[in-house]
């Protein structure tokens, strides 16, 4: 897959020799309801014989108009895992344009001229309710893209994707996630909820303990899951191993520790230190608990490592 970024005013040559068909999207997530947007681009250029691209952006667009809350500014998929999602759907190229104010201040119609009219597009698709440039003081929605592309483009719009009666969107999938509900959180994301991190040191407690622990460090934009203790999977090394994972502030152990993300992995006696790890989050198992002693953790991890393996033999 090609990428190729943007940056407002562009002066590079866009578009290829065989004309395109475009899905348009953030997609942060990448979840079901951008999925039907980028399936439907992508059979109609199955159909036509055509090139498949994405347009999309380098970080949240509210980032050039708000000051934006550790909910808002995180991300659920970052880029590089948005890439390999696009990539792995067959998506051929994808134009990352940086979103500034600049970009975002100009009207649809210099958006459509600058951009997608030089773009060699047969076929542009979005979602019902996607808009592009300055939407405050234009009409910026996908009943006017017709007219903006004098009809020389096809504009096609999906509708929704709904769960239980709720349209499937990223708030959505980010406050599940900032609750824990990690089952829901991969029905409406299509697959399982990952992050990737490196393996560092943590207080050398875990082995002492009789459980062992990856300290995994995490991207400071990269949303987590809700405090608490989940079932997980593990890539390390292109190996997938099964594990326990805690994340939280280790109470047994003091008020005022810093929040970290730990896993016990099963039937494992590597030494990892240094290597990256790919966390798929599979289920919530507990809250995190402070034990009045290191025995009753101890006998909590026993028990939860019973729980963590069932689900995971159900699995297979
Ligand atoms: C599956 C799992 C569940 C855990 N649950 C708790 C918990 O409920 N309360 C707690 O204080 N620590 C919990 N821990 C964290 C342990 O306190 C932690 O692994 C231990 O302090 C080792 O830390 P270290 O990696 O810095 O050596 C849990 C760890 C794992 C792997
Ligand atoms: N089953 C296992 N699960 C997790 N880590 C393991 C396991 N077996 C060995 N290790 C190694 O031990 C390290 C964790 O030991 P631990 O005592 O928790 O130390 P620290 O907290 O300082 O990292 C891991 O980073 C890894 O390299």
């Amino acid at each position: 897959m090609e990428i190729i970024t943007l940056h407002h005013p562009n002066h590079r040559q866009l578009g290829f020799s065989k004309p395109s068909v475009l899905a348009m999207g953030f997609f942060d997530g990448v979840h079901l309801g951008h999925q039907a947007v980028i399936k439907k681009a992508k059979s109609i250029a199955k159909a036509k014989h055509l090139k498949l691209g994405v347009l999309t952006y380098d970080h949240h667009p509210a980032v050039v108009y708000q000051k934006m809350d550790y909910l808002s500014k995180s991300y659920i998929t970052l880029y590089h895992t948005k890439m390999n999602i696009l990539a792995s759907m067959g998506v051929q190229f994808v134009y990352v344009i940086n979103y500034t104010y600049a970009f975002q201040n100009q009207s649809p119609k210099a958006f459509v001229n600058h951009y997608l009219m030089n773009m060699n597009l047969d076929t542009v698709v979005a979602g019902f309710d996607h808009t592009y440039g300055d939407n405050q003081n234009h009409d910026a929605d996908m009943k006017a893209l017709p007219s903006y592309v004098h009809h020389q483009i096809n504009v096609v719009s999906v509708d929704d994707r709904t769960a239980n009666y709720h349209k499937i969107s990223s708030t959505r999938i980010k406050n599940d996630l900032s609750n824990g509900n990690i089952a829901t959180v991969n029905s409406l994301l299509g697959r399982c909820f990952t992050t990737n991190g490196l393996i560092v040191h943590g207080y050398a407690r875990g082995r002492k303990l009789g459980f062992p622990t990856i300290n995994v460090e995490h991207n400071q934009y990269q949303l987590l899951p809700k405090v608490g203790v989940y079932v997980v999977e593990v890539e390390i090394n292109h190996h997938f191993y099964g594990g326990m994972a805690s994340i939280g502030h280790n109470v047994t152990f003091g008020n005022s520790n810093p929040i970290t993300v730990e896993i016990n992995i099963f039937n494992f006696h590597q030494n990892v230190y240094g290597e990256k790890v790919k966390i798929y989050w599979d289920d919530r198992i507990r809250n995190q608990i402070k034990f009045d002693s290191v025995d009753s953790l101890i006998k909590q991890l026993r028990n939860d490592q019973v729980i963590s393996m069932k689900y995971l033999q159900s699995k297979k």
